[in-house]
């Protein structure tokens, strides 16, 4: 499917390619992230989600092609400018030995410390707000290590949050946690959105992706399958195409969006029939 380029584009990858140790994983991929939306990447395990999230925030720099971000080259933006205006949590973020929750979250504000610009109340406040919008003002002295799964991850959408920046990468915000939990989130990135900041998420759950996606991604072996508003690029053959997945797409009764059914099991130990890593 051809791409269409939404009106009011923030973030653009161009002729993206990226090789790992000579090994080409994407090859020549275009995408647009649209402003002040929610965009979700859907696709197997293995086909490119989280190195496209680490290459649209040049923590992993692509091998050819660029990053275009509200029209700035982010190859040619310094660290704490990119930082500023886009923050990536990525999958399974190292968590530093004997932190607490209020010294973490403190990190968002590292991009907006200078030379002459220490630590302010400012800073102090953007904390303070991160904290209380995940509902942790209460664990601020908590060390985070001793905290559930759920409630860690909370500690690092505070941080991200903290950061203030209008992009949000998320790459599997809502791995390991409970239904309510991933819902808390999903509700929490909805809500954000809604305050006109732009959020990219990798996520597993296609029905989640369906109701809250604005923007879809669709990604198979490197490669964007295609992009678009979810109603208008759901389809049986495309969950065929991106998942080998043989599914019915119903409506959701209340909440109105497309949902997906799987149809019965023909799945069980089909690893070894699907290709590889990319
Ligand atoms: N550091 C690395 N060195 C070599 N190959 C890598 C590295 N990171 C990822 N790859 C390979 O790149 C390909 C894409 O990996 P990536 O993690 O981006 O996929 P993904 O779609 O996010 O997968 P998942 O859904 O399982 O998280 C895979 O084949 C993977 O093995």
């Amino acid at each position: 499917m051809t791409p269409e380029q939404p009106k009011d584009c923030i973030l653009q990858g161009q002729e993206l390619h990226l090789d790992y140790a000579g090994k080409s994983v994407i090859a020549g991929l275009n995408i647009h992230i649209p402003r002040g939306r929610l965009t979700v990447i859907l696709g197997t395990n293995g086909c490119g989600k989280s190195s496209l999230l680490k290459m649209l925030s040049q923590v992993l720099p692509p091998s050819k092609g660029r990053v275009v971000l509200d029209g700035k080259t982010l190859a040619e933006m310094g660290n704490k400018e990119r930082a500023r205006q886009l923050a990536l949590l990525v999958q399974k973020p190292e968590l530093p030995d004997g932190i607490e929750v209020q010294e973490l979250v403190s990190r968002g504000r590292y991009p907006h410390q200078t030379l002459w610009q220490q630590w302010s109340p400012v800073d102090e406040r953007a904390v303070a707000n991160a904290l209380s919008a995940t509902g942790l003002t209460g664990m601020a002295r908590h060390q985070v290590a001793s905290l559930s799964g759920g409630q860690q991850q909370r500690v690092w959408l505070a941080l991200v949050l903290a950061q203030q920046s209008d992009v949000l990468l998320l790459d599997e915000p809502t791995s390991f946690l409970d239904i309510r939990a991933q819902l808390s989130v999903m509700d929490f990135c909805k809500a954000l959105r809604q305050q006109g900041r732009t959020l990219v998420l990798v996520l597993h759950d296609i029905n989640q992706a369906l109701r809250y996606a604005d923007h879809l991604l669709l990604m198979r072996e490197g490669r964007i399958l295609a992009q678009g508003a979810p109603e208008e690029l759901i389809s049986e053959q495309l969950l065929r195409d991106a998942f080998d997945l043989d599914a019915r797409i119903i409506r959701d009764p209340e909440a109105g969006c497309p949902m997906l059914i799987p149809r019965v099991s023909q799945y069980d130990h089909a690893w070894d029939r699907r290709e590889g890593p990319v």
